[in-house]
């Protein structure tokens, strides 16, 4: 069954193309990786996935109820870690988008809290200040914030991007986790053998779709070669150009 469907999906930034007509679906309980070069407008499409971004043309169309059990988790760089925010408010956030930020945090959601927390290796971090984490251990919280949602579609945008390997290597038993529970995973990432090890289907960007369906066969050399040629077209530093539709 497709829970989200892109129709011809078309995401810009002041009238020049980030993305560009892109249309598939996401079947429940998969697990797609999105790659392609610099620029190619995965966080983008991630993005408008997530309802964060107003696509410029076509749509991103969702099953019935699934914004409300959607987890997004942005690139840790669009954290605001000088808020001063503790370890265990900012996992408890992670369920506010449902219930309200008045909320009181009752004590069933702390424990929900300590168990994700726990599940990432953070126990007894709790009273910590975000802005004392390493880079490590704050991407461990915000998975732990990601487990508390209970989402059954989670949007991870280049989720091990400066981690170490330890941590990498927890945060994917956590994905495959999620994949065994049937949800259903899609994660913005670089590294092509680390989507070959984990990812067992891919979405091969280049502002247009090059290719989408089992990582094996996305990711070989002919469609590698199309999305890097693609990526030269727009060199280092030009500006994004309109294409003609
Ligand atoms: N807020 C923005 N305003 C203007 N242009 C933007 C904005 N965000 C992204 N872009 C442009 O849209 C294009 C696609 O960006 P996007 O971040 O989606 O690509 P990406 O594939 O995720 O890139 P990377 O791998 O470098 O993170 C880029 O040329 C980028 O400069």
């Amino acid at each position: 069954m497709s829970l989200i469907n892109l129709r011809n999906l078309t995401v810009s930034y002041r009238g020049y193309l980030a993305v560009h007509q892109v249309s598939g679906a996401f079947e429940a309980g998969s697990l797609t990786a999105i790659v392609g070069p610099n620029g190619a407008g995965k966080s983008s499409l991630l993005g408008a996935i997530a309802g964060q971004l107003v696509p410029a043309e076509g749509e991103v169309a969702l099953a019935s109820g699934l914004r409300q059990r959607m987890a997004w988790l942005p690139q840790q760089t669009l954290v605001d870690r000088s808020v001063p925010l503790e370890v265990a408010d900012l996992v408890a956030l992670g369920t506010w988008a449902k219930t309200g930020s008045t909320r009181a945090v009752t004590s069933a959601l702390q424990s929900r809290v300590d168990a994700a927390l726990d599940a990432v290796g953070l126990a007894g971090l709790q009273r910590r200040l975000i802005v004392e984490l390493s880079a490590g251990q704050l991407q461990r919280a915000l998975f732990a914030r990601v487990l508390v949602q209970d989402a059954q579609v989670i949007l991870l945008d280049e989720p091990f991007n400066a981690i170490d390997a330890r941590t990498t290597a927890d945060l994917l038993a956590l994905v495959a986790r999620w994949h065994a529970q049937a949800r259903t995973v899609i994660a913005v990432l670089h590294d092509l053998d680390q989507v070959r090890a984990n990812f067992s289907r891919t979405l091969l960007l280049a502002r247009r779709c090059i290719a989408w369906g089992p990582t094996a066969e996305v990711l070989d050399a002919e469609h590698l070669l199309k999305a890097r040629r693609m990526a030269e077209c727009w060199g280092a530093d030009a500006p994004l150009r309109k294409e003609a539709a």
